[in-house]
């Protein structure tokens, strides 16, 4: 018995589909919001979790569509407390709020393409972003999140902004494996569409011709492991998002050494440690209006050990963007 085409929703049916989804995200939004409101009226900004479980424009390996909830099962986890490093409880509600996911696989199931896809992601980072005081802080899933999520952030907020993007690679191929909605192209798109007035790329040490070429067409500054130490002081006391929207920090967990991150898909020696990404973090100067955390695969951890990474990751940039 051959195969019988797949069953498709029709186009009517699929655009039902997509507003269903950004329905709950909109009500979950709208409930945390109203609540942070009436329990802090003062609040500036909270930062809202938003998990987006996508791994299909992965080049290599399709694990991190299955990161968020296992990060968010590290973040509580009963080996450590609701703190952070500098102090800031995540069991308060005026510090963090959860708004779920997006139902990446169950779209695609119905037939909702990737430009579809894309969209109701910016949508739903629209949608958190316009809720005031709340802000997006996204769980990937692959790093071609990272495009729809800072194109939703700079729509919402009407103005570019700086971009401070942790990683081993550019991300910026023009198409990767036939691919324009790639993972290793994500910043590509960030670039053309003018959503960043400036690009710091750090961790960087996996790096083709090409990435270096449109590193140079698009002006993006990129600090490379093999003279990291060179730039340390630099990195380690930066300033962004002065004159336009504010800040988009983007977390690749691959920008770590492999022997700290085991669970990613790319091991590429030779890396940062977290505490050369929170020496960073906690020192930068500046509004972080969005912000995400990439590309942890669990099919590739051990023991956990790198969802308790990502975890922190998503904590300490939490605390870092609480106001
Ligand atoms: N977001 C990522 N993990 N990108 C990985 C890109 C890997 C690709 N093989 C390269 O060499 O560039
Ligand atoms: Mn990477
Ligand atoms: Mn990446």
């Amino acid at each position: 018995m051959g195969h019988t085409a797949p069953y498709r929703l029709r186009p009517e049916s699929v655009q039902r589909v997509i507003e269903a989804a950004l329905t709950l995200v909109r009500e979950l939004v709208h409930l945390k919001g109203e609540t942070v409101k009436r329990l802090e009226k003062d609040a500036e900004k909270v930062p809202a979790l938003l998990g987006l479980p996508l791994g299909h424009n992965s080049s290599f390996q399709q694990g991190p569509a299955f990161a968020p909830a296992l990060i968010r099962e590290s973040m509580w986890c009963h080996s450590t407390n609701s703190f952070t490093e500098k102090g800031i409880d995540l069991n308060d509600i005026r510090n963090l709020v959860d708004v779920g996911n997006l139902p990446i696989q169950e779209l695609r199931d119905c037939g909702v393409d990737d430009k579809q896809l894309f969209d109701a992601i910016s949508s739903a980072v629209k949608i958190i972003y316009q809720q005031k005081p709340l802000y997006p802080i996204v769980m990937g899933g692959d790093h071609s999140v990272t495009w729809p999520v800072v194109r939703g952030v700079v729509e919402a907020a009407g103005q570019p902004v700086d971009i401070l993007h942790f990683d081993a690679h550019p991300d910026m191929y023009d198409c990767f494996e036939g691919n324009r909605y790639s993972h290793a192209s994500g910043f590509a798109r960030i670039m053309e569409d003018g959503l960043a007035r400036n690009l710091l790329q750090v961790g960087i040490r996996s790096i083709t011709g090409e990435g270096r070429a449109q590193a140079k067409k698009f002006g993006v500054r990129q600090f490379e492991m093999h003279s990291y130490e060179d730039h340390r002081e630099y990195l380690e006391n930066l300033t962004l998002g002065e004159g336009c929207a504010g800040v988009y920090v983007s977390i690749d967990v691959d920008c770590l050494d492999p022997a700290y991150a085991p669970g990613i898909s790319h091991h590429e020696p030779g890396g940062m440690s977290f505490r050369d990404v929170m020496n960073v973090l906690h020192n930068l100067k500046g509004n972080i209006i969005g912000a995400d955390v990439v590309e942890y695969n669990p099919q590739r951890d051990r023991d956990s050990m790198t969802a308790m990474v990502a975890a922190k990751f998503v904590r300490e940039l939490a605390a870092k963007m609480a106001k």
